[in-house]
């Protein structure tokens, strides 16, 4: 099945536009987890198994696992949500970008070795650094285009004939390197005046929205400017907000709950 498709039925299924982001910092495991890499997969597993109806994602991200070694750990998450819950679909969140032949590479590692349905890409190489990721035409390639952090106006708002860079980027990935309707954007929760600016450029394009809870993202802001005309098109990640809502021995309830009171303020409003 094709990424956007699986994306949609998940939407659909848990009535939800919520992504967890699984970001396993050791020095933040609930207490009574030993910090060692060994635990990485249980913390993950047990967030997993709280979480898995009420999400339309999940998004490991890469440098939490190879910092520590981990990549196995990475390989049983990603393992472990296809087995048990086929339905949820795995973002690898690894920001690759490099010259094709790399590329080809980074391609590989994502969707085959670590089988995920979705990678992020760094589209500042240019079309050819992009293409081995999008030849894979039932897995979703989710392009940087204005991101979450302080710094994303530095080089995204350059103008460049006479837009911003990130609005360039936007209508090159919608109307140049699309044609297999595998990609997505990173657009994040805490610009909400770029996010509707790139949504009227791209028309129903889902967006990979980081940037709620930890961050500081305006949930309403970001789903009145940010949602198709049938109230989806967000996948609105938040990692540290669910992750670590709790180190007690509530955590798995607190991090439920979390996901749950998010799915609910972002419906509240599409
Ligand atoms: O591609 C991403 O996921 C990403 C893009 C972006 O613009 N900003 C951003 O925060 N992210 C990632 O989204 C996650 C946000 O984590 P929290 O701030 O803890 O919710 C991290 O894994 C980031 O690496």
């Amino acid at each position: 099945m094709r990424f956007n498709d699986k994306l949609r039925l998940a939407w659909k299924k848990n009535n939800s536009l919520v992504c967890v982001g699984l970001d396993p910092d050791l020095s933040r495991l609930p207490a009574g987890m030993a910090q060692q890499r060994e635990s990485i997969f249980e913390f993950n597993k047990t967030i997993i198994d709280a979480t898995h109806d009420v999400v339309c994602a999940y998004k490991p991200q890469i440098a939490y696992f190879s910092a520590y070694s981990a990549e196995e750990q990475l390989e049983q998450t990603i393992q472990y949500i296809k087995t048990h819950y086929p339905d949820i679909p795995v973002i690898l969140d690894s920001k690759r970008g490099d010259i094709g032949s790399t590329a080809q590479k980074y391609a590989v590692e994502a969707f085959e070795r670590y089988q995920a349905d979705a990678v992020t890409i760094n589209p500042y190489m240019g079309f050819d650094s992009a293409e081995p990721f999008l030849n894979y035409q039932d897995r979703g390639v989710i392009l940087l285009c204005r991101t979450s952090n302080r710094g994303a106006g530095d080089i995204q708002d350059l103008i460049v004939d006479g837009v911003p860079l990130y609005e360039r980027v936007a209508d090159l990935v919608a109307n140049q390197w699309n044609k297999h309707n595998n990609c997505l954007l990173v657009v994040g929760a805490t610009w909400p005046e770029q996010m509707a600016k790139i949504r009227n450029i791209v028309g129903d394009m889902p967006f990979l929205v980081p940037g709620a809870g930890a961050q500081g993202g305006d949930v309403e802001q970001l789903v009145k400017a940010g949602k198709t005309a049938d109230g989806t098109g967000l996948i609105v990640n938040s990692s540290r907000g669910v992750l670590y809502a709790s180190n007690g021995p509530d955590f798995v309830e607190a991090a439920r709950n979390e996901v749950i009171k998010l799915r609910d303020l972002i419906n509240q409003f599409r």
